[in-house]
């Protein structure tokens, strides 16, 4: 059985938790339907989802940010660069089309990622996720929409120049395929052009918590503390 929890719902909207009651059911279905296939076991979550997409644009931070989300508020941390990128190394059916899709700053087919995410989530003892680098496009957002059956509570959006941005992916080092200036462009260009309309979906809709990107690292989770903080407050 679901129970709610006490003490994130506290502090939350009374729409937001009319919104997620009513999401319920179609979370308990997925998450019992697809994981007692997987597994052979019901596993039914105890606690409600709290999600919380993690937006900006190449080498923004949020990677960075996220592990000081995870070490201060226990999150689990999904990204989705990195279940891609997962992927290709297992040389799995997709792997090609998605290292071509990297390669040239594009965007993966939403429902390869969606399922990733989906089956990292069914696999996840955690209940708070923090969905790093999706969704991308608004494919992508009505996927989720749509193969998980819920929206994110939170939405973080890591606003950081260009300039410092390409900075900060060329000197990454990390051997990523797409930290070089050719593949940077088209992914500014993808950011411009797919990206911002979600982002200003999520403000619309009063989600959208915008962070400014500059700074040390510590400068910048210090704009992030207060927002999960939050939420964590009334228990
Ligand atoms: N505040 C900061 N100041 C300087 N460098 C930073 C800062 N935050 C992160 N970096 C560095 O910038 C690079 C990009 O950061 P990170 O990988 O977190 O970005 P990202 O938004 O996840 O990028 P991508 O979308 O490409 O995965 C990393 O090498 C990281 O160490
Ligand atoms: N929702 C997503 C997330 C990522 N990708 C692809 C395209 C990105 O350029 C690449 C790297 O992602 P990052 O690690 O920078 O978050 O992965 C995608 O197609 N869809
Ligand atoms: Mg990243």
């Amino acid at each position: 059985m679901w129970r709610r929890v006490a003490s994130l719902s506290s502090s939350i909207s009374s729409s937001f938790l009319a919104q997620t009651a009513s999401r319920l059911n179609t979370w308990e279905s997925l998450t019992t339907g697809i994981a007692q296939q997987a597994k052979g076991v019901i596993a039914p979550k105890e606690k409600t989802p709290f999600i919380t997409f993690v937006l900006g644009g190449p080498g923004s931070g949020k990677g960075t940010q996220c592990i000081k989300i995870v070490e201060t508020f226990g999150f689990a941390h999904l990204s989705a660069g990195d279940l891609l990128r997962r992927e290709i190394a297992s040389k799995s059916a997709d792997g090609a089309m998605i290292l071509n899709t990297i390669k040239e700053g594009k965007i993966v087919p939403s429902q390869v990622t969606v399922k990733l995410i989906q089956k990292e989530m069914e696999l996840s003892d955690n209940h708070k996720f923090l969905i790093d680098g999706f969704p991308r496009t608004e494919e992508n957002r009505v996927s989720f929409e749509r193969i998980i059956g819920v929206e994110p509570n939170v939405v973080l959006f890591f606003d950081c120049p260009e300039e410092e941005m390409v900075k900060r992916v060329l000197n990454r080092n990390e051997g990523r395929v797409d930290d070089n200036l050719e593949t940077i462009k088209k992914r500014l260009t993808v950011f411009q052009a797919l990206s911002l309309p979600v982002i200003n979906y999520y403000s619309e809709k009063g989600k959208l918590y915008t962070i400014k990107a500059i700074g040390t690292e510590d400068e910048i989770f210090e704009q992030v503390r207060p927002i999960f903080a939050a939420f964590e407050t009334v228990g």
